[in-house]
């Protein structure tokens, strides 16, 4: 069976880059997320997969949930009798529960660095939000910056939007619980990854509401390093060229750069690449789950 294939009592719904999303037949509450190997970057999906990334990062977003004090969309043996997975997925997928999704990409930014940095150079601002003169790429960021985003089509780019965009979307009420939970979540995931000397630079959430009480709840993937940017602290502390180089796909950024002009179809990843990746992987889990 294959990550985007038929899976015997589930039903395919979503297929993202590197993850796909089943519907269990006969029980609409039930969902299951499937992680692949896959690895993304400059918006293509790379050739080879990186081994264990799907199980890896499966494992974080699992460790996250269960020390995040927020309600997930988890779904464990307590709540249901959990219907058989297949074996060869077990450790890369994620049974939970169906629910009302949230058109928001709620993004929360510790420190200036990619688009951000990128439009702070600009126009000193970032998503709209002015920040002070004289930041440099890499810098802290005074305080965390929500930054939500329109969540676009598959296959296309979301769309940053003012915080009153968001109240417009989805009320001011919900806006406001989206703004507060992500600010509450970055904080606590901050202070937990200081503590293993990891520093987290930005995330992005994603929340749905149960269906049956309205609870507001974390969705989709939680901390993981596709949906996040980790730094070593004491590689950032010493400066230097390499200070934010990310936990995991900053080898595959850097070949890559070297190796493909952005046109057309990039090259196939190099053995040496992807086990120093897979390595990388390894290492962010080591440093926070162990
Ligand atoms: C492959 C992962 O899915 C996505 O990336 C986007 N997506 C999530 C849902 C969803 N829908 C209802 N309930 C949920 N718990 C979820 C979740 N997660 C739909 N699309």
């Amino acid at each position: 069976m294959t990550d985007a294939g038929a899976l015997l009592g589930w039903h395919h719904v979503y297929s993202g880059k590197v993850r796909n999303l089943y519907e269990r037949e006969g029980s609409p509450t039930l969902m299951l997320v499937v992680a692949s190997d896959r690895v993304s970057a400059f918006d293509h999906v790379l050739e080879p997969g990186i081994p264990g990334k799907g199980a890896l990062l499966t494992q974080l977003t699992r460790w996250w949930f269960d020390r995040l004090q927020v309600p997930n969309h988890l779904v464990t043996a307590l709540d249901v009798e959990l219907p058989a997975v297949p074996a060869e997925l077990a450790d890369r997928a994620m049974l939970v529960r169906r629910l009302d999704m949230l058109p928001i990409e709620c993004v929360v930014r510790g420190y200036l660095t990619g688009s951000g940095w990128a439009e702070y150079q600009q126009s000193g601002t970032v998503c709209g939000i002015p920040l002070p003169a004289g930041l440099n790429d890499g810098d802290r960021l005074p305080e965390p910056l929500y930054t939500p985003a329109f969540k676009a089509p598959l296959g296309e780019h979301d769309e940053n939007i003012t915080f009153e965009r968001s109240i417009e979307l989805v009320g001011e009420e919900m806006a406001t619980q989206l703004r507060d939970a992500s600010l509450a979540i970055f904080a606590a995931a901050s202070a937990i990854a200081a503590e293993r000397g990891v520093l987290l630079a930005d995330t992005k959430f994603e929340f749905g509401t149960d269906p049956d009480t309205g609870v507001l709840t974390l969705a989709d993937e939680a901390l993981t390093s596709d949906s996040s940017r980790y730094w070593d602290a004491a590689l950032y502390a010493a400066g230097g060229p390499n200070r934010m180089d990310s936990f995991d796909k900053q080898i595959v950024r850097d070949w890559l750069a070297a190796n493909w002009d952005k046109q057309g179809e990039p090259p196939a990843l190099p053995a040496e690449i992807v086990e120093r990746t897979a390595a990388r992987y390894r290492e962010l889990i080591d440093r926070l789950c162990a």
